[in-house]
């Protein structure tokens, strides 16, 4: 039997899932004006924007309506939406979100390779800088790499980045094909590293070398609810949340302040053990970037520069 937060259109929750949290805390840090929420999704709602029949999880509905307003809630001033895989590859309910915002969003989409240079047009007047492209494998079977290029020499000439979502573990076998990226490459959530391994070891060395070997590489700073092992959650007015993740956090902060972005990544897909109060979430951020200048870069320099420049 389905529980909590409704999935519309017939669909069935994946069991297990926890869906995202009601009410969240108002953040005691107070994001500086002109924060960008710089790596959210929406879910549906599935009787409006079926998931994608290759998904690897069914979530709850989560709609543009409800984003909009935890950005409102927690003080932020824009979002940049990121395709979720249960949408695959098809971008309607991201796009209809981008042209719900009042341009306030900017879109990540996912794309195959018969994608027509009509659509990607059409996805760029919609707010839409970058695709994603996925080598986690518990989200998403494999695209060739050939597909991946052909997709990145067409989406240059737009302006857009790629975005790069894998686990540590596999940094090593994909090097060589994330250096030859034609574009400026953003990775999800520090590349996944394993907090349970030390700081200044091999894993997350490769990564900092990743970062500092090539400078059109940018991390997001995002996602520490899913990379702690010891916690405490961002629940119930913790305001110490996820310590074991703050030093490699706070380590690509201080090393490439102008190649960072923070995102909610609200509604969550895929957490199991406890779903963050995104108030706390955002009670984290002065932990990772302890001075107003690493916070203003974090939050409004770099995503205005990336995703709004002409505005930056
Ligand atoms: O780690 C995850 O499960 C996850 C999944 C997705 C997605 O399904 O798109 O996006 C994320 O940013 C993170």
């Amino acid at each position: 039997m389905t529980q909590g937060k409704p999935t519309s259109g017939g669909f069935e929750k994946t069991p297990g899932w926890l869906d995202w949290y009601d009410g969240p805390s108002q953040p005691r840090f107070r994001v500086p004006a002109g924060s960008v929420d710089a790596h959210c999704h929406v879910f549906g709602p599935g009787a409006q924007f079926p998931y994608a029949p290759e998904r690897k999880y069914t979530p709850c509905d989560a709609s543009k309506e409800q984003l909009f307003a935890l950005r409102d809630h927690l003080g932020f001033a824009r979002n940049v939406i990121v395709q979720a895989t249960c949408h695959g590859a098809d971008n309607r309910a991201l796009l209809d979100a981008l042209q719900s915002s009042d341009g306030k969003a900017r879109g990540v989409v996912t794309v195959k390779r018969t994608v027509t240079d009509d659509e990607l047009h059409l996805m760029h007047a919609a707010g839409v800088r970058g695709v994603r492209f996925n080598f986690v494998k518990r989200l998403v079977d494999f695209t060739p790499k050939d597909e991946l290029l052909e997709i990145a020499g067409r989406i240059a000439p737009l302006g857009w980045h790629v975005v790069i979502y894998f686990e540590a573990v596999d940094l090593p076998e994909l090097w060589d094909f994330f250096t030859s990226l034609p574009t400026t490459v953003v990775v999800d959530h520090m590349g996944r590293p394993d907090v349970g391994k030390p700081l200044d070891g091999p894993e997350f060395g490769l990564f900092l070398k990743f970062m500092r070997e090539h400078p059109n590489v940018w991390s997001k700073v995002s996602c520490p609810e899913r990379l702690s092992v010891s916690g405490p959650p961002a629940l119930d007015g913790q305001q110490a949340a996820y310590k074991d993740v703050v030093p490699f956090a706070r380590k690509v902060v201080e090393t490439f302040p102008d190649r960072v972005l923070w995102g909610t990544d609200w509604p969550h897909p895929n957490l199991k053990g406890h779903m963050p109060d995104d108030g706390l979430l955002v009670d984290f951020i002065p932990h990772i970037a302890t001075t107003a200048d690493l916070q203003r870069k974090l939050l409004v320099d770099n995503p205005m520069r990336l995703y709004w420049p002409e505005e930056a």
